[in-house]
Parts: C-alpha cells; sequence; structure tokens
C-alpha cells in the first residue's frame, strides 16, 4: 500500500480522501527539516502547502518518493528541478483557491479605500478619529492588475462589480482574452502611469522579482494604493517603504513578504501599511477545494498512474492511464532497444506514431521512449527528467502522428541518428496488449523482447544461423526465441535471441568472432 506523508496544515478530509482510495496516511504538520529529511525516506507522496520547504537536501533523503503534491498554486517552496531530477512528479491545484484569494486581494483594496484596519484599532482603543479616516472610493477608479492568469482575472470581474476601470500588463495575456475579460491590456510603464490601484497577480520568476521597485514606484501616479496577494519579492520592500514615506504610495496592503513566516519586516509598523500573515487561501472553502483536490490527485497517481496538474511531466487521464499502460510497456522496450545498441552521442531522435497509438495523449509515451534511450548512457534517468536531459544535451527530437494504418493497427517507430549512424527501432501491441519488436535497422521481424536478449547483425549468409545456433549450444545457453530478419537477399540480417541467462562476455567475445558478425550486443529488458 503507498503512503503518504501530510507535512503541512491541511483540512481531515485529505487524510480521510486518502485513507478512502486505499492510501496509507500520516499527518505531521510542523516538521522541522531535520525531521522532514529523517522520515522522508518511508513514502511515496508528500502533500503540503507553503510551509514545508522541499529543498534537494529533503529529495536526496527521498528515496521512495514519487509525488509531491502542492494543496495550492505556488510552487517556490518546492525544488522543482531537484524532484524532476529525481523523477519525483510536481503537481499543484491550480483552480481551488483562486476565487478565495482574489475576494482577498479585494479586501485589502477595500481596506486600503477606507483604512479599516487603522480605523478599527483606533475605535477600539476608545479613540474616535472620524477625520482621520477619510477614504476614498473606488468607483470610477482604475485597477491595474500586473498578471491576468486565474486569480487576477477573477479580481478584475469583481472590480468590474464595483465599477472600476481594470488595465492589466501580462506579457502572455492575448488581446483576445484580454477583450473576453473587459480589460484593456497595457505595458508596464502605462499601467504605472494610469492606475490609482495596482494589484499582483504574477508568480515570483526571475522576470517578476522586484517587478515593482524604487524606478517603478517614481514612475506611478502620485497617491497610488498598491495591494500584494501573489508573492513576497514582487515588491522592493525597502524601496516601498520609502515612496510611502515620500507619498508617492498612498498605502500597501500585503498578504505575503519576501521572508516567511515574516516575524520582522521593514514595513512592520508603518502606519500605510495593512498586513494579514499569507492569508490569501485560508477559507473554509478553499482549504476543503484544494485538500480534496490534493488527495485525489496524488492517490489517482499512486494508485492508478493517472497524471493530474503536474508541473514537470506531461498529464495522463484516470481514463487515459490503463489505455496507455501497454504502450508505455512497449515505448519503454523500443527506447531502451534502441538506448543498448546506440553507441555514440544522439543528435536526433524521430518518433512516428501510427495507427491506434497517435489517437491517444502520446507525451507520456515519448517521455517514455526517452527514458529507454537514455538510460544505458546515464544514471538516474527518468520518465519525469528524460525530456530535460535530452533537451540539455541538445538532442533533436520530432514527434509525428498518422491515424491512418498501415502494416500494422497500431506501431510506434523510433529513429535515433549519431554522430556515426541512424538506426531504427519499431514495434506493436499483439492483441492490443503484448508488445512486439516488428523492424530493426529497417530489417522486418518479429520479437517478443524478454529479460535477455541478444542482438546480432550479421551478413546474410547460408550457415551463420547453424553456426550462431551450436555455439550458443555449446556454451549452455537454451535459446527461448529466435527471431530473424533481412533486408536484401545476402545483405544485412538481422538476429534478435531470447536466452534464459544473461550471456556472459566469453560467449559474446565468441559470437563478435563468429563469420559474418557485423556486430553482436547483449540486451538487457
Ligand atoms: N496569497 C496567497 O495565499 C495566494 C493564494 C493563491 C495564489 N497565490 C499566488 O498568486 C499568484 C497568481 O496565481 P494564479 O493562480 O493567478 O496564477 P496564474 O498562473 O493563473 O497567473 C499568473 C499570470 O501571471 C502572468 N505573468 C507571468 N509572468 C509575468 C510577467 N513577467 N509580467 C506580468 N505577468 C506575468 C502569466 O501570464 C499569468 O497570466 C501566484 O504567485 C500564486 O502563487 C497566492
Ligand atoms: O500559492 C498558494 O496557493 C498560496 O500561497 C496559498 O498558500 P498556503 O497554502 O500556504 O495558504
Amino acid at each position: 500500500m503507498p503512503k503518504v506523508l501530510i507535512s503541512d496544515k491541511m483540512s481531515p478530509l485529505a487524510e480521510q480522501t486518502f485513507k478512502e482510495r486505499g492510501v496509507d496516511v500520516d499527518y505531521k504538520p510542523g516538521l522541522s527539516p531535520e525531521e522532514l529529511i529523517a522520515i522522508i525516506g518511508d513514502y511515496d507522496g508528500l502533500a503540503i502547502r507553503s510551509a514545508t520547504k522541499v529543498t534537494p537536501e529533503v529529495l536526496e533523503a527521498a528515496t521512495n518518493l514519487k509525488v509531491i503534491g502542492r494543496a495550492g498554486i505556488g510552487v517556490d517552496n518546492i525544488n522543482v528541478p531537484a524532484a524532476t531530477n529525481g523523477g519525483v512528479i510536481v503537481m499543484n491545484t491550480p483552480f481551488g483557491n483562486s476565487i478565495t484569494t482574489a475576494e482577498h486581494a479585494i479586501a485589502m483594496m477595500m481596506a486600503l479605500a477606507r483604512q479599516i484596519p487603522q480605523a478599527n484599532a483606533s475605535t477600539h482603543e476608545g479613540k474616535w478619529e472620524k477625520s482621520a479616516f477619510m477614504g476614498v472610493e473606488v468607483t470610477g477608479k482604475t485597477l491595474g492588475l500586473i498578471g491576468a492568469g486565474n486569480i487576477g482575472s477573477i479580481v478584475a470581474d469583481r472590480a468590474h462589480g464595483l465599477k472600476m476601470k481594470v488595465i492589466a500588463f501580462d506579457p502572455y495575456l492575448s488581446h483576445e482574452r484580454a477583450d473576453d475579460l473587459g480589460i484593456q491590456k497595457v505595458e508596464l510603464d502605462e499601467l504605472l502611469a494610469r492606475a490609482d490601484f495596482i494589484t499582483l497577480h504574477t508568480p515570483l520568476t526571475d522576470q517578476t522579482r522586484g517587478i515593482l521597485g524604487a524606478e517603478s514606484f517614481a514612475k506611478m501616479k502620485k497617491g497610488v494604493r498598491i495591494v500584494n496577494c501573489a508573492r513576497g519579492g514582487l515588491i522592493d520592500e525597502a524601496a516601498l517603504k520609502d515612496a510611502l514615506d515620500s507619498g508617492q504610495v498612498e498605502g500597501a496592503a500585503l498578504d505575503v513578504f519576501e521572508v516567511e513566516p515574516a516575524k520582522e519586516n521593514v514595513l512592520f509598523g508603518h502606519p500605510k501599511v495593512i498586513c494579514t500573515p499569507h492569508l490569501g487561501a485560508s477559507t473554509t472553502e478553499a482549504q476543503v477545494n484544494v485538500a480534496l483536490q490534493v488527495a485525489d490527485q496524488i492517490s489517482e497517481y499512486l494508485m492508478t498512474g493517472g497524471v493530474t496538474n503536474a508541473l514537470n511531466t506531461p498529464s495522463v487521464s484516470a481514463e487515459d492511464a490503463p489505455k496507455l499502460q501497454p504502450y508505455m510497456r512497449l515505448a519503454a522496450q523500443i527506447g531502451g532497444f534502441a538506448g543498448q545498441i546506440t553507441q555514440s552521442g544522439i543528435v536526433k531522435v524521430t518518433i512516428e506514431y501510427e495507427g491506434h497509438v497517435a489517437g491517444l495523449n502520446t507525451k507520456p509515451l515519448t517521455a517514455t521512449l526517452l527514458q529507454g534511450l537514455l538510460s544505458p548512457q546515464m544514471d538516474c534517468v527518468n520518465m519525469v527528467n528524460a525530456p530535460v536531459i535530452a533537451k540539455e544535451r541538445n538532442i533533436d527530437i520530432t514527434e509525428s502522428k498518422h491515424e491512418r494504418e498501415l502494416d500494422y493497427h497500431t506501431l510506434i517507430k523510433l529513429t535515433v541518428e549519431t554522430e556515426n549512424q541512424t538506426r531504427t527501432v519499431s514495434g506493436t501491441l499483439f492483441a492490443n496488449k503484448a508488445p512486439r519488436i516488428v523492424e530493426v535497422a529497417g530489417v522486418n521481424l518479429e520479437a517478443e523482447l524478454t529479460q535477455n536478449m541478444l542482438y546480432v547483425i550479421n551478413d546474410d549468409k547460408p550457415g551463420f544461423i547453424g553456426a550462431l545456433g551450436s555455439l550458443l549450444g555449446h556454451n549452455g545457453v537454451n535459446v527461448a526465441t529466435f527471431a530473424l530478419g533481412r533486408k536484401i537477399l545476402g545483405e544485412e540480417a538481422v538476429a534478435l535471441v531470447a536466452v534464459d541467462e544473461p550471456i556472459k562476455d566469453i560467449v559474446l567475445d565468441q559470437v563478435t568472432a563468429l563469420a559474418h558478425v557485423r556486430q553482436a550486443k547483449r540486451l538487457t529488458f
């Protein structure tokens, strides 16, 4: 039974869902990094929010870990490249808390406009400072969104309800989508110059880090109010303090901080700053959503191989997973075969999907082919990191799909080009479930790959098959199946021999020394 650790505070519905799906679960929020490292090796899955930091050290200790599920959106607390290298799938729940966070941003904007937190504190102190808290209306004002994805677009919708004009800076937002949202797409400088309120809704990336700093504050309308419910680090906090002190910025409402948990901050105590402790996603509804979703997604993956909302591997729906399973075995065999007969650096890989397979989700199949292909050349390659490694190695990958059926109702053909040669391997499924290799190096044959194989390329000459059979028999090698093929009489022929034990070096040397043998290799699957 797979085992999952929930290491952050999460709705009890997550634990309940794991149990219902047949997954063993431990709920241990608040572990120190050392405690997490000490126990993470026992788990197949990890469910977290933003408090757990999944560092390379944690991942190194996570020897059984297959999946990390983030009950929420931001994954900046997870070292995704290290997870990818370790073959660990990272998933999030991209929509479960969007409405809640958008509502928090709107609440923060209204609180800023009317100084509600400051007025509340003063009133509780019995001061009755009616004239100290003059506010502004939002009706008719311009709201500038930096980032108009899931949350930004919900904020825009709510702001329209408040009769605000909404403009947005988001380089990835199409004009069509902007029109659908009733948003005017603008460049950042125009947004800074026009907005009365600015809200941030981007992830923290190299491009967005410090997107609001001294230079941007100087370009803003005097008296602008700023809301950040996205990520600390988007705003240069020291520069914001200067802009607040000078009156350039009239107020700031912050849910997120450069360093969290934020116990100290240059903005704390500032009369124009409103703060909440990363509460954007903290509603009953959102926490139920994300807990249920993350438990469901992790369970699905561990129990059926279905992949939803993964950030570092292709998705596989629960419906597709069983259909893909035999193809995954076939892809692993084709890739593994090609990898084992490839002797030099790979330059180009072409994958052709024909017939039935072309109608399926082939991304996971491509990842599995690449895993098989690269595995003989390096350790630690897996389905998750194989496409990344292939890209890092500048391997040109081309994929094509033809749903038409040719000689086979379904076929995967892999062509691998190295600096020295081009090799092809093709395979099909018999009875829709049994992988068969049906072509190698342009030679048609029909072979079932078993654990131990001998692969021979030879000149098609009389007596060769007998000589090979005798040699194997003489060395006590029992042959399970023998597949043969040739392209043209007298030219290159291929033999794929399934044997019961791994071929010993001494036997391989003798096979290589046989007359007419061009290449002999021991293969394992
Ligand atoms: N405070 C909280 O508790 C809380 C809760 C949920 C989400 N969040 C954070 O809110 C942010 C937005 O979440 P989302 O679900 O809307 O994400 P999303 O991916 O749907 O949207 C992000 C948008 O940012 C845009 N973007 C990316 N780079 C940009 C750039 N350089 N300049 C301008 N725009 C850029 C993208 O095109 C996209 O439209 C994330 O950082 C997320 O972690 C915070
Ligand atoms: O990215 C998110 O989903 C939010 O930052 C929520 O974080 P939390 O789950 O720690 O509240």
